[in-house]
């Protein structure tokens, strides 16, 4: 059983994903600390010196390493959808969730999560608020089109929403098989 977060950078995968994992009785991986621990550097560092297209690399290599193991929730990045080949990958693998949120609030998260600096480097160049309304528009087909399950996260509580998604994973997911 693999369980695949997914949503825009701040919607809480990081977050959920833990609390999500000890209801089901297994480990939660971060592709961001995966990544961030092959290149053995920050995901702002790879940004700066090795490019985009590097990060989307090792992201995809990740994302395949941690699909092969049994009994995971991922809690992905958040542009882990754009490639097709990892969309196919998680969708395959078992339930794939989207942490669906408005502008304001990712826009709010972003700004008030002191893990930014590091983690989050610029997509745009552009303010926060204008490249979340630009980058979210552009992502919304992938994120809808890739998930199985849609939680509100503008509301909810991380337990909550790890609550509302363990009630409704399929019951073989729920029992530790796909
Ligand atoms: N449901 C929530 N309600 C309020 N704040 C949240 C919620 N989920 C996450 N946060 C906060 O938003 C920020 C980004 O959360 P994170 O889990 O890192 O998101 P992601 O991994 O999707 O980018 C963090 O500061 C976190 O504490
Ligand atoms: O949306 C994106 O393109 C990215 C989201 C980040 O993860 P979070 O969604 O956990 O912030 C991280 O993978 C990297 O900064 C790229
Ligand atoms: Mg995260």
């Amino acid at each position: 059983m693999v369980v695949t977060l997914i949503g825009y950078r701040g919607c809480g995968k990081s977050s959920v994903g833990p609390l999500l994992a000890r209801q089901l009785g297994c480990d939660c991986v971060d592709s961001d600390d995966q990544i961030e621990a092959r290149a053995g550097k920050s995901i702002r560092e790879i940004f700066a010196t090795d490019g985009v297209d590097e990060f989307r690399r090792l992201e995809t290599e990740v994302l395949t390493d941690l699909i092969a193991q049994d009994n995971i929730v991922i809690a992905a990045g958040g542009g882990a959808i754009l490639a097709e080949v990892n969309r196919q990958r998680i969708q395959a693998a078992g339930p794939v969730v989207w942490l669906r949120a408005t502008v304001e609030t990712l826009a709010a998260r972003i700004c008030g999560d002191g893990t930014t600096a590091d983690r989050r480097p610029s997509l745009t160049g552009k303010s926060v608020e204008v490249e979340v309304a630009e980058v979210l528009k552009a992502r919304l087909p992938l994120y809808e089109s890739t998930s199985s399950i849609i939680v509100d996260s503008d509301m909810a509580t991380p337990q909550e929403l790890a609550d509302e998604i363990f009630s409704r994973l399929p019951s073989d997911a729920a029992e530790g098989k796909r």
